[in-house]
């Protein structure tokens, strides 16, 4: 059995169907023994180096997995989310009146990487690593991890981005249960709580052993003064403590608001008598606290983390403990967690210990599965989420603004690259946008995504979208830039017009390059229909439904008759025809639409009238 069957999937695996993973298609006894399994499934076979399904939810599917043939029973049309910890109960039910939700708890790598190519959605908290090899195995069916926290220094966010795969968080509602926990330990070390407990608990009344040091009229330096930096420092005021705070990036005037100085990290950690924690983990941060930094705090400085344990080199802290530079420590998080039982930082007399419990309080957890849950749903029907940590977040309204501008810009990308001569390697594109609004009105970024995926998707099987749009060009060596051109007149409606110009390539249709050398193309939308307005430097007007007939041809009487009639006899249904020319009985170029594909056979025929002098046929 090739892993375990979730809530919505029924697999099945046999031996005998057991194929080389770099087999492109099973052989017709492997097929034949696969329609007699208990499903007898409809075989839907990709003829790609890895059978690859996505969204087909309406049939069985049959994909790879550890060298095995899996079919996949999946009738429903429900995605399927996969929830590796536990997260509250208000979220969960919000996650299963839209998806199949199979909540399978402490996963290893391997069976979450086996479990991933049959889920839409991921979530998790801090306890799963959401590494690069989880996206490879998801075959492409991984639209979204759901991070139900804050930190996501857990998940591989380039991997994710490579993948397409749209990574969201949870950003505000744990804020206060982990400002909460930070004082709960400031307070606890200060006053040797755990410590006097245990003893009490044993037998002992130690009064003198366990004298603590007050916090009133003590400096906290508060480092990374975000969401629970701020929190932490409000409450800190309140028990009468000299607040200081460093952040880089954090407003003067938030923290002025908050009765906060912010200042440089050396006057930080020199001058506090406590220093909490509160920045995220990243390559900057990490091992922040070093023992070139612990020399230069104040000697018995006290500190609490509750951010992440990588921001500290555990080794240094145990040798400031040791030498008296820091006189406490009180810590939520660890490098590695759980930390190895045997952890000297854990064992030191001098540190309190808490399992990441941050975030754990029972109304977080409800708020934060509920946030989690509403961006995990939002994402898998194609929203943007507020919470999108990989993609640009573009709002809600202006993506339904957008949305028949980013239709255009994906076709006129579609057609630009089918109009490219084979051998020429796309390298150069421009898209230029002329529009009444402002630059700053005008979100671009979900249009060059589009056109991006317009430009690849025909001549690759990478799939794109606007998380991984700039990183495949880029990939590719396929560099895009982007013009505004900024028109007088009313801003109602975002674009007037988009254009896409492809540089230093020669043309299957000669006539689709301008006068300055690339094939252009440029749309417009009209009634919420994208068309085509110009091919090269002539006008056309071309609803872009179906597929298109571009020909060139000399202007002449009859022309329209004769390419409709072949299409006509062939039983090619034509949805337009837009002729554009130079001057009346010079050239034109006649664009035709057609909801049906025309044989090679029709396309020669029509390329043989003696008047038509090029001619090209573009899918949609
Ligand atoms: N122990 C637990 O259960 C919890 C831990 N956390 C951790 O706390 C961290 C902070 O959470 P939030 O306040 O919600 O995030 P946030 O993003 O609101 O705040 C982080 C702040 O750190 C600042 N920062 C970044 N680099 C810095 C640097 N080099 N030096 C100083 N400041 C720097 C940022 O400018 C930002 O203001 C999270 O990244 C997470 O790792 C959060 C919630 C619960
Ligand atoms: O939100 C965060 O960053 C946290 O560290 C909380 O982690 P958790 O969800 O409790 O595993």
């Amino acid at each position: 059995m090739a892993g375990a069957s979730s809530a919505s999937s029924t697999l099945f695996s046999n031996p005998s169907l057991k194929i080389r993973r770099q087999t492109i298609l099973p052989t017709n006894s492997q097929l034949s023994l696969l329609s007699k399994l208990p499903l007898s499934p409809t075989l839907h076979l990709l003829n790609q180096p890895r059978l690859r399904l996505h969204h087909r939810h309406d049939h069985h599917n049959v994909v790879f997995r550890r060298n095995h043939l899996v079919v996949v029973s999946s009738l429903d049309t429900k995605p399927t989310v996969l929830v590796a910890e536990k997260i509250g109960e208000a979220g969960l039910n919000l996650l299963k009146s839209f998806a199949n939700v199979d909540c399978s708890y402490n996963l290893s790598p391997e069976e979450l990487c086996t479990k991933i190519s049959l889920c839409d959605a991921l979530i998790v908290r801090s306890g799963t690593r959401v590494t690069r090899e989880v996206f490879e195995s998801s075959g492409g069916r991984l639209k979204v991890v759901g991070r139900a926290g804050v930190g996501i220094d857990n998940v591989d966010l380039a991997a994710a981005t490579e993948h397409g795969c749209l990574v969201v968080n949870a950003p505000t509602a744990n804020t206060v249960a982990a400002a909460e926990h930070g004082i709960a330990l400031l307070t606890a070390m200060a006053r040797n709580i755990a410590a006097a407990d245990a003893s009490v608990k044993a037998g002992d009344w130690k009064r003198n052993k366990y004298v603590g040091v007050s916090l009133v009229g003590k400096t906290l330096a508060v480092m990374g003064f975000g969401k629970v930096g701020s929190e932490v420092a409000r409450r800190a005021k309140g028990l009468g403590m000299h607040v200081i705070a460093h952040d880089p990036y954090a407003p003067a005037d938030r923290a002025r608001a908050i009765g906060v100085e912010l200042v440089s990290f050396v006057e930080a950690i020199s001058t506090a008598d406590f220093i909490s924690l509160h920045m995220p983990l990243t390559p900057a941060t990490s091992k922040m606290f070093n023992a070139e930094n612990f020399a230069k705090m104040k000697k018995g400085v006290r500190i609490i983390n509750v951010a992440r344990g990588g921001v500290i080199d555990e080794e240094a802290l145990v040798n400031a403990l040791e030498i008296g530079i820091v006189a406490q420590a009180a810590l939520d998080v660890f490098t590695e967690e759980p930390p190895p039982k045997n952890s000297k930082l854990v064992q030191h007399e001098k540190v309190i210990v808490t399992p990441h419990l941050g975030a754990s309080t029972t109304e977080a957890q409800e708020g934060v599965a509920i946030e989690i849950a509403e961006a995990v749903v939002g994402a898998l029907r194609g929203e943007l989420a507020a919470t999108a940590v990989n993609a640009p977040m573009v709002p809600a309204e202006v993506l339904t603004e957008l949305k028949p501008f980013a239709e255009l810009a994906e076709k006129l990308g579609k057609l630009a690259v089918q109009l490219v001569a084979g051998g020429s390697g796309v390298k150069s594109v421009k898209a230029t946008y002329t529009s009444a609004r402002a630059p700053d009105d005008l979100d671009t970024r979900l249009l060059r995504a589009m056109i991006t995926k317009g430009l690849i998707e025909p001549i690759s099987s990478t799939f794109v979208n606007l998380v991984n749009a700039d990183f495949t060009a880029k990939q590719r060596g396929l560099r895009i830039t982007e013009e505004r051109i900024v028109l007088d007149g009313s801003p109602e409606i975002p674009l007037k017009s988009v254009q896409v110009q492809i540089a230093h390539v020669e043309s299957k249709f000669a006539s689709a390059i301008s006068e300055s050398g690339e094939i252009r193309l440029e749309g417009q939308v009209k009634d919420g229909i994208p068309h085509l307005t110009k091919v090269g430097s002539m006008d056309v007007d071309v609803s872009l439904e179906g597929s298109i007939l571009l020909c060139r041809l000399v202007d002449q009487p009859g022309m329209i008759g004769k390419v409709g009639s072949i299409l006509g006899e062939e039983n090619v249904n034509v949805s337009f025809m837009s002729v554009g020319r130079f001057a009346p009985r010079t050239h034109a170029i006649m664009a035709t639409g057609v909801d049906d594909l025309p044989s090679n056979q029709v396309l020669k025929k029509i390329g043989e009238i003696p008047a038509i002098e090029e001619f090209v046929f573009l899918k949609l």
